[in-house]
């Protein structure tokens, strides 16, 4: 039997154990009391509007944590923007999801950090094709998070091969300089066209040029090398030789398009954040996106009791009372209480009745719905 990896597991989480202890002893004490009040519990990161957006994401797993309790769950639509107030609301007996919450705040903490950061990558770079590679700094258990995240956000697609059987989806990527390395010191000609034969026609040609010598340099080297089926260069020029990255890209353009080679697109990757696309969206086509994305800080979201048997209680510093979201035609937001009447549209909408799943999940339309709500508030 091999040693397991430090990974908690999907039965662990579903069964309620992946749970911080204080949760275990309040089922505890609540039990010993004989007690198991009824309650409306809501997640929110900010009690009041702040006109500071971040995207929805997450609750599919989340639905999937609190499918088959008796609660009643309501929450915005996955890709939603946010910006105060509760993004979801439980109610029912307390004892029925007390010890899930620790897994459901990471659940939802965690991905609508990272797609928040994605759609920022997206908007700042709104023409380029967006690659998530951040896979590589998280734990290999969440990957799929990471380039789920990063799709909701607006990227094209990611390098993960696990997440993509997942996502079902097919990963994407270029070549790393291991291969290159792999066929000596000045073969460069000798592992692309390896590549160019190796691989399936369908995958594109894109040339990792940054190795061992100047980028314009290997760039032709490849065009050389693989005529026309070349597609792309990859220019990924680690830190310590960047100097002026733009004015490097812009070079690799200039002599492609000399050589009659406007067809190859320059793709780039490194460290890149919404500053350095904005600094390299015009020259060129294509981005990866690694850390930016996946080490997004999570937002800060918690679960408060907002009414126990059907009044309101909350901590101080809390708004008691279950509350619905508005959005205006202005794109402005308000948070009210559920029971009375309000202007806009409602955001909270039913997720589970009695743990039965009431929505469906769309990758697509979450990612649409978190673009055109981008484009109506203020989102930066
Ligand atoms: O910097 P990030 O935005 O987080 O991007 C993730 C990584 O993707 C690129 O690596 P590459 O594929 O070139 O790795 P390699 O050097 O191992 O080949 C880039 O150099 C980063 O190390």
């Amino acid at each position: 039997m091999p040693e397991p990896f430090d990974i908690v597991t999907p039965e662990t989480i579903r069964e309620g154990r992946a749970t911080d202890a204080y949760f275990e002893r309040t089922v505890e004490t609540l039990d010993h009391a004989g007690k198991n009040p009824h309650v409306v519990a809501e997640v929110t990161a900010d009690q009041f509007p702040t006109a500071s957006f971040e995207v929805f994401a997450g609750i599919a797993d989340a639905a999937r944590l609190l499918a088959g309790r008796s609660i009643d769950v309501d929450a915005l639509a996955e890709g939603r923007l946010f910006d105060g107030g509760p993004v979801m609301s439980i109610e029912g007996p307390y004892l029925d999801f007390a010890r899930l919450e620790t897994a459901l705040l990471g659940f939802l903490s965690q991905a609508s950090g990272m797609a928040t950061n994605a759609l920022r990558a997206r908007r700042v770079a709104p023409d380029a094709s967006l690659l998530s590679f951040g896979a590589r700094h998280v734990h290999p258990s969440i990957a799929a998070v990471v380039e789920r995240s990063a799709l909701l956000g607006g990227f094209d697609g990611f390098s993960h091969v696990a997440a993509g059987e997942l996502l079902d989806r097919e990963a994407s990527g270029t070549m790393p300089h291991a291969l290159v390395i792999a066929f000596g010191k000045g073969n460069q000609e000798e592992a692309w066209t390896a590549f160019d034969e190796a691989v399936a026609d369908s995958v594109p040609r894109i040339t990792l040029c940054d190795t061992y010598s100047d980028e314009v340099d290997e760039v032709l080297r490849a065009a050389d090398a693989l005529g026309e089926n070349l597609d792309s260069v990859r220019i990924d020029t680690t830190g310590s030789r960047r100097g002026d990255i733009r004015h490097i890209i812009r070079e690799v353009r200039w002599e492609l398009d000399a050589r009659g080679r406007e067809d190859v697109e320059v793709f780039v990757s490194g460290g890149l954040d919404p500053d350095a696309l904005r600094e390299l969206r015009d020259v060129a086509a294509g981005f990866g996106v690694g850390g930016y994305v996946s080490n997004a800080d999570p937002v800060d979201f918690a679960l408060d009791i907002v009414a126990i048997d059907g009044e309101p209680a909350a901590k101080r510093g809390k708004l008691s009372g279950k509350k619905q979201v508005y959005r205006t035609d202005d794109g402005g937001h308000h948070v009210a209480l559920a029971d009375t009447d309000s202007e806009g549209e409602p955001l909270l909408e039913p997720l589970l009745r009695d743990g039965e799943l009431v929505r469906e999940f769309d990758l697509d339309a979450a990612t649409d719905r978190a673009r055109a709500d981008a484009a109506a508030v203020d989102f930066a």
